[in-house]
């Protein structure tokens, strides 16, 4: 039974909407230090620049947040000023951290995205494209974005075997939008491991529909990415309204 803290916690009781944010990984890829989720961007854990984008999204009614284990009651705190959230433990990988997360969400919030801690710059805007998606009828919505490089597929010795036709292929971001009952059910017949839930929903033949996604929404990996991400911050926020043309 996971740990789990705040389970009532609301945002706009009106939205449709629960997050859940696997937020559990190590980060082995970004190098030695603290649960990637609890690295610093700006002075400030990752996780609390991805919690406050999604609390900033209109349709959002919950956040459910999977924690390391240990960090449960720390991410609670530290999370807490920055909206209302609940906590759960994660799992050994990113598949069980959702599941944990899934399971505190209520089976009466229709709408269930599933969003990474680690693509903590994600605009609100993404967040309502991908709610939105869902509401006009999709069961499974996912952001991407065009291919820029040239891929290959390659053999066991680096032999390159042939091109792939990258105008076919779509590099794949988070939230991934769902109707609440076609993730749970994605989940509970997952039989084998998935990168993303949208995999586990095409394995039950379900369509799943794109959306565009963004470039802010990057997934922090590697040491190169928290640079980028610092410079990120910097530019002008996408989502902020625009000012009117002089004279008009
Ligand atoms: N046991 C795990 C593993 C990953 N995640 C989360 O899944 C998201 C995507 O995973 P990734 O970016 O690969 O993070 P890590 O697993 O931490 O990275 P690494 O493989 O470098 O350790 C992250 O928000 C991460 O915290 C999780 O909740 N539980
Ligand atoms: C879910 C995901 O971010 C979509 O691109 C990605 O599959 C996570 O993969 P990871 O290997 O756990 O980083």
């Amino acid at each position: 039974m996971p740990a789990d803290r705040d389970v009532t916690a609301q945002l706009n009781a009106r939205g449709d909407v629960a997050v859940v944010v696997p937020a559990a990984g190590a980060g082995v890829r970004l190098g030695p230090g603290a649960p990637k989720a609890l690295r610093l961007l700006d002075g400030e854990p990752l996780l609390v620049h991805a919690v406050r984008r999604l609390a900033a999204a209109a349709s959002v009614r919950m956040i459910v947040v999977a924690a390391p284990p240990a960090d449960v009651d720390a991410v609670l705190t530290l999370l807490t000023p920055v909206a209302p959230v609940t906590v759960v433990a994660g799992g050994a990988d990113r598949q069980e951290s959702v599941a944990a997360a899934l399971a505190a969400v209520p089976d009466d919030v229709p709408i269930v995205l599933v969003h990474d801690a680690a693509r903590c710059l994600t605009p609100p805007s993404v967040v309502e494209r991908v709610a939105a998606a869902v509401r006009d009828g999709a069961d499974a919505v996912i952001p991407v974005l065009p291919v820029v490089d040239t891929i290959k597929e390659v053999d066991a010795g680096e032999t390159v075997l042939g091109t792939v036709d990258r105008a076919v292929l779509r590099a794949v971001q988070t939230p991934q939008g769902f109707r609440a009952p076609v993730l749970r059910a994605a989940h509970a017949a997952a039989a084998d491991s998935h990168t993303d839930d949208a995999g586990a929903v095409e394995k039950l033949g379900t369509p799943v529909r794109c959306v565009p996604g963004s470039d802010l929404a990057l997934k922090i990996t590697r040491p190169i990415d928290l640079a980028l991400a610092t410079h990120l911050l910097t530019l002008p926020d996408p989502d902020a309204p625009q000012a009117a043309p002089p004279g008009a």
